[in-house]
């Protein structure tokens, strides 16, 4: 059994960023950025309204008449220059007229024809003016790797970015072992039970920027695992669950070995997670997990999606981790790193009482998993420990 860091960095090793892709910025929610963008203009790129109003000089004062020479709209600019004396009527987001140095609310002003008179509160609040490259300068760029939010797409599409450069999505060949599996949706025999833990992980894979293909199940036979392992075409990363461990219809690790797998670890000092296996077969990279559905699953966070991550392009780092304070206490743990469903509660974070590795409804339950260490000894309530938020 090696620790959880060295089995990550043996998977770090065996993962390089995918190639990069051009999208539509409409599509690009969710990628990850690989190539800088630079905006090609300010923004604004014209001093800009800040408020719906009129544009004045310097000259302008309360009780003092303004003639109105004209609007200025956004999308149209009104030509010319504003003098003393003058007023352009203006809207938000429309280009400030020359000679106008602030915009006065229309709420401020009386207007009988083309005359306006500001009233006496008319010039208190600021010019209302967005000077040019207030947001952003021609020049302004967004540097890679980022994963792009919502947010992200918006400026990049203020910046002028009609497509951008992103990570291709990772395939990812998702493989269930086991005679007693069924699909959910179909009829289970009365020994079998439903697929569960590679659902989990397809929408997980999903949720990272993957693209999770789900095979066929593959049945307990070494004719019927190698079948399916063929399957996975140009996958970048296969992942197999269950018959990882020492059971007579365990066959993952004689198939794939017999696949050429080019094993880089069997067995982490982990719980739940102990069978993991990974190693490079093809060009692939492949992932062992064990059956248990919540191994499964947690093996997901803590290797998986660091290692789509990797791929991305987005660094090789571990699941990120968060400390909090125990709300209750918790015993010594054994030799092996524990990754503890719990809670997070107002008095801080509670491992639930059953962490059998089989029970999908506590995982379900958990919104976080306390990381226990090889060995960590009793801790009380209120101790401070590292957990990944779920
Ligand atoms: N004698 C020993 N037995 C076991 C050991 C051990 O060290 N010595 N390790 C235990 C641990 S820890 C784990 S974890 C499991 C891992 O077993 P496998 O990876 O070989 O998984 P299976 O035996 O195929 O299945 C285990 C369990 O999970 C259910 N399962 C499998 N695949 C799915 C799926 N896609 N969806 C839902 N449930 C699934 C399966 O029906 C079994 O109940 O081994 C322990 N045994
Ligand atoms: O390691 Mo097993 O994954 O404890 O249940």
């Amino acid at each position: 059994m090696i620790p959880v860091a060295a089995a990550l960095d043996a998977l770090f090793a065996l993962t390089a960023p995918l190639d990069a892709e051009d999208v539509p910025l409409a599509r690009a929610s969710g990628r990850v950025l690989r190539v800088p963008v630079t905006a090609r203009r300010d923004q604004p790129p014209f001093p800009a309204s800040a408020m719906d109003g009129y544009a004045v000089t310097d000259d302008a004062a309360p009780g003092a008449p303004l003639r109105v020479i004209g609007e200025s709209a956004a999308g149209t600019a009104f030509v010319g220059r504003v003098g003393p004396g003058e007023a352009v009527r203006i809207f938000t987001g429309a280009p400030v007229p020359e000679g106008a140095t602030r915009v006065i609310l229309q709420e401020d002003v009386t207007r009988e024809g083309d005359r306006v008179m500001p009233a006496a509160d008319a010039f208190g609040s600021g010019t209302n003016i967005r000077p040019a490259g207030a947001d952003f300068s021609a020049g302004h760029g967004m540097a890679p790797p980022r994963l792009l939010r919502p947010n992200d797409v918006a400026l990049l599409a203020a910046m002028g970015a009609g497509t951008v450069a992103v990570t291709r999505r990772p395939r990812v060949a998702i493989i269930a072992t086991g005679d007693e599996l069924v699909l959910p949706g179909d009829a289970p025999g009365p020994d079998q039970i439903y697929a569960s833990n590679t659902f989990g992980l397809a929408a997980h894979l999903s949720a990272l920027g993957a693209e999770p293909r789900l095979l066929p199940v593959a049945r307990d036979s070494v004719a019927a695992l190698s079948t399916v392992l063929s399957l996975v075409d140009d996958a970048d990363l296969v992942l197999t669950v269950g018959g990882a461990s020492v059971g007579d219809h365990d066959l993952v690790a004689r198939v794939a070995g017999d696949l050429g797998l080019d094993r880089a670890f069997y067995k982490v000092a982990m719980r739940p997670g102990k069978p993991l296996m990974a190693g490079r077969l093809g060009d692939a990279v492949m992932i062992g997990l064990p059956g248990n559905p919540v191994s499964a699953l947690v093996c997901g966070h803590v290797f998986v999606a660091p290692v789509v991550r990797a791929m991305l392009g987005l660094g090789a780092e571990p699941a990120r981790r968060l400390v909090a304070p125990l709300a209750a206490p918790l015993a010594a743990n054994g030799p092996r790193e524990h990754y503890m469903r719990a809670e997070r509660t107002e008095a801080g974070l509670r491992a639930f009482e059953r962490q059998d590795s089989a029970l999908l409804s506590v995982l379900g339950a958990a919104d976080a998993l306390i990381v226990r260490p090889p060995h960590d000894p009793a801790r009380a309530a209120g101790a401070e420990v590292p957990y990944l938020p779920l």
